[in-house]
């Protein structure tokens, strides 16, 4: 709620919308630098008098009725549990859409009672866990939603490690296979797992023989009981083994006729990715499933936009992804997409060579370079749109690249 007041305050008040991560970084450009031309900005509160900024975030949040989440990390459901305490009691509670993992950690980890209070049990909000890949609607809305791969899970096995000291008095982790140390061992105590990642590639400097694969979901039913889940059960026909080893995260396929005819080539249809990591990594087709199912909608001009992440800035190792997407992945993964939309062109005399040629794809959820070795700080908005559109232009792909930047809006 913090954001959105600060976000109309600022567009009423100075009659400009502004996004403050931008002030951060010396070559950082204005607001209009990072869309692209065809992109329509809009400033939807210009004409609000900033004194009623409050109320005005008080009517737009009662607006608000459905949310679709792709996935619980914290950083994605953290406003909504949070601002869940200021949901009005005498309003029907708000509709949240998710997949099962999402649904349930929800209810379990979040609006427990103890992390939070349980909301959806004082019918603030209501939890409805959909299944991927059936659609339902959320109002005026048709809603598809896939599964996606946000990183592997791994845990750091156990390994047969001691606690061992040494005659002189002190004391060092020993391995079982680990001749270098000197000294005579007196106690030897086995420890707990040193580390327990709950999603995603190893961490840098820890060795991949320490790891093997988190089985995490396997055994949970939705009620919370205990029960050998088969992945069809929680929908779509996904592979059994995949659902164990990777943290699921979604992606929503959002359709609507605004020309309310029963004309199919009307509805317009908009992609919004959570999270996710590329089939080159995951050696998963989860993507190339979602670039098959649309690649028919982007032929017939009726995608209008598709969201999706580029948290790196920059190509890092593998291991240090964390379920992600760099530049190369972003335009890998739209060179499916292209190759999907040329297979399943029926005239062939048409074939236009560049598939996605005026196709919107905006770029979210980009991470500030905070944890990066480099010594010069560069804006990581810029860095990416530099990066995909010179990639877009040396492979002829004619896509309208544009970064989203908090705190602004668009018409798509
Ligand atoms: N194994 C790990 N070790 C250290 N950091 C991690 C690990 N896995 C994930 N992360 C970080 O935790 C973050 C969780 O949110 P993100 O997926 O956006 O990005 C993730 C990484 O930055």
């Amino acid at each position: 709620m913090g954001k959105l007041t600060e976000i109309i305050h600022q567009e009423s008040k100075y009659q400009q919308s502004r996004c403050n991560l931008l002030d951060y970084y010396s070559d950082s450009e204005s607001v209009d630098y990072y869309y692209h031309s065809n992109i329509n900005i809009t400033r939807p509160f210009i004409k609000f008098s900033h004194y009623n900024t409050i109320m005005y975030t008080k009517y737009i949040f009662q607006k608000l009725t459905n949310f679709l989440i792709s996935h619980p990390h914290l950083d994605h459901v953290s406003s909504l549990v949070i601002n869940s305490a200021g949901f009005a009691t005498n309003n029907p509670p708000k509709q949240i859409y998710g997949s099962y993992y999402t649904i349930d950690s929800l209810q379990n980890h979040y609006f427990n009672g103890i992390v939070w209070p349980n909301m959806p049990d004082f019918d603030i909000v209501n939890l409805n866990q959909r299944k991927f890949k059936q659609v339902f609607h959320v109002g005026n809305y048709k809603i598809k939603m896939f599964p996606l791969s946000h990183g592997e899970l791994n845990l750091i096995e156990k390994k047969s490690r001691h606690k061992v000291k040494f005659k002189n008095g002190s004391t060092s982790i020993k391995a079982d296979n680990d001749d270098r140390e000197q000294g005579t061992p007196v106690a030897a105590d086995s420890i707990p797992p040193r580390r327990h990642s709950s999603v995603t590639t190893i961490p840098a400097g820890i060795n991949d023989d320490d790891y093997v694969k988190t089985k995490i979901y396997e055994g949970f039913q939705p009620n919370g009981s205990r029960h050998n889940s088969s992945a069809s059960s929680i929908g779509g026909n996904l592979d059994e083994e995949a659902v164990k080893s990777h943290y699921l995260s979604s992606a929503f396929l959002i359709s609507r006729n605004f020309k309310n005819t029963t004309n199919d080539a009307d509805i317009s249809y908009l992609l919004v990715f959570g999270d996710f990591e590329s089939d080159s990594i995951s050696h998963l087709d989860y993507n190339l499933r979602i670039w098959q199912e649309i690649a028919p909608l982007v032929n017939k001009g009726q995608m209008h936009g598709i969201i999706l992440e580029c948290s790196n800035s920059f190509e890092i190792d593998e291991n240090k992804l964390y379920g992600h997407l760099t530049p190369r992945h972003v335009i890998h993964e739209l060179q499916q997409l292209a190759s999907e939309c040329q297979r399943i062109k029926i005239d062939e005399e048409n074939e236009e060579s560049q598939a996605l040629k005026g196709l919107n794809i905006i770029i979210n959820h980009v991470k500030e370079p905070i944890l990066s070795n480099y010594r010069q700080i560069k804006d990581p908005r810029k860095q990416i749109l530099k990066e995909l559109n010179k990639l877009n232009a040396q492979e002829n792909m004619g896509i309208q690249f544009s970064v989203a930047l908090s705190g602004t809006s668009i018409i798509i």
